[in-house]
């Protein structure tokens, strides 16, 4: 085969003049006086669809009892994203009976942060569950990053294999998370919902999430919601802000 032929064979086989055409359309339609600027972003924007779709995850931070799992509840039941909870997580594989099970009990108690490689396993195991078995894209990785270490291992082990959406975050006063947290404790069972528990976590929450949250804000990444209000005004502001997140990356991928 010659030269020709074979450059020929690839653009027909990769539909080289159809993308090309396109990406010359686009910038022509638009009058734009970067026309290469305009093309180059249609052929990325051509090529990110043409893609698998990488699942879309949101975090969802806020101190202890901020009402992060409440929110959550209802993203799943309106907005069908699959809820991963690291608390839970972590609780259910304290309940194994391992060494690894009384270390997690521990640290649960003392409102710590378990070592990134524990809670990264178990939350990327529930991910490619979901993913594998229901096919599932929109996910809610509620109560972590938690320290600039989980962070780091995070960007280390998941990187960009799944795209970050967004931080949804649940600012309320610890006088009131204080009263919702005994409150809950009187059902609860969680060895954390005592008074003891809670003041370490609050002290948990400030050194060692704040700077997780003001990372994500330097990356303009932050949706911050006053949580103090009724369940169902947190919940008018989280519905428009994650179909709006949702919808962006619909769009894009
Ligand atoms: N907006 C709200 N107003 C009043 N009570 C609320 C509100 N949101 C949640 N609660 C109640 O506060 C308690 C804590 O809520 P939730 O479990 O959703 O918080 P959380 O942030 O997930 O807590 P944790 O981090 O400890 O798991 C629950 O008993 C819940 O019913
Ligand atoms: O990423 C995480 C998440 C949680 N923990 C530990 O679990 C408890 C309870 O977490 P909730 O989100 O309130 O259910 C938390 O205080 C930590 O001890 C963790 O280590 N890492």
């Amino acid at each position: 085969m010659s030269l020709a032929e074979d450059v020929n064979a690839y653009m027909h086989a990769h539909n080289i003049l159809e993308i090309t055409q396109a990406a010359i359309k686009s910038a022509v339609k638009q009058r734009s006086p970067t026309p290469a600027q305009v093309m180059a972003e249609h052929l990325l924007a051509a090529h990110r669809k043409s893609q698998p779709k990488r699942p879309l995850v949101a975090f969802v931070l806020g101190g202890p009892g901020a009402g992060k799992g409440t929110q959550c509840a209802k993203i799943v039941e309106s907005l069908g994203f699959v809820h991963l909870s690291a608390g839970d997580l972590l609780r259910e594989e304290r309940k194994s009976g391992s060494a690894q099970g009384a270390m997690i009990d521990e640290f649960i108690k003392e409102g710590k942060i378990v070592p990134v490689e524990v809670t990264i396993k178990l939350l990327l195991a529930a991910i490619e569950k979901a993913d594998r078995l229901h096919n599932s894209k929109l996910f809610l990785v509620d109560g972590f990053p938690r320290n600039t270490n989980n962070l780091a291992g995070w960007q280390k082990t998941v990187g960009d294999t799944l795209l970050l959406g967004g931080v949804l975050v649940y600012n309320v006063e610890e006088r009131i998370l204080e009263e919702r947290l005994l409150e809950r404790g009187k059902s609860s069972g969680r060895t954390d919902d005592n008074i003891e528990s809670i003041k370490k976590r609050f002290n948990t929450f400030k050194s060692e999430t704040t700077p997780v949250i003001e990372y994500y804000k330097c990356l303009d990444l932050v949706h911050e919601f006053d949580g103090a209000r009724s369940i169902d005004e947190v919940w008018t502001d989280t519905k428009s802000t994650v179909q709006a997140m949702v919808a962006k990356y619909e769009s894009e991928n």
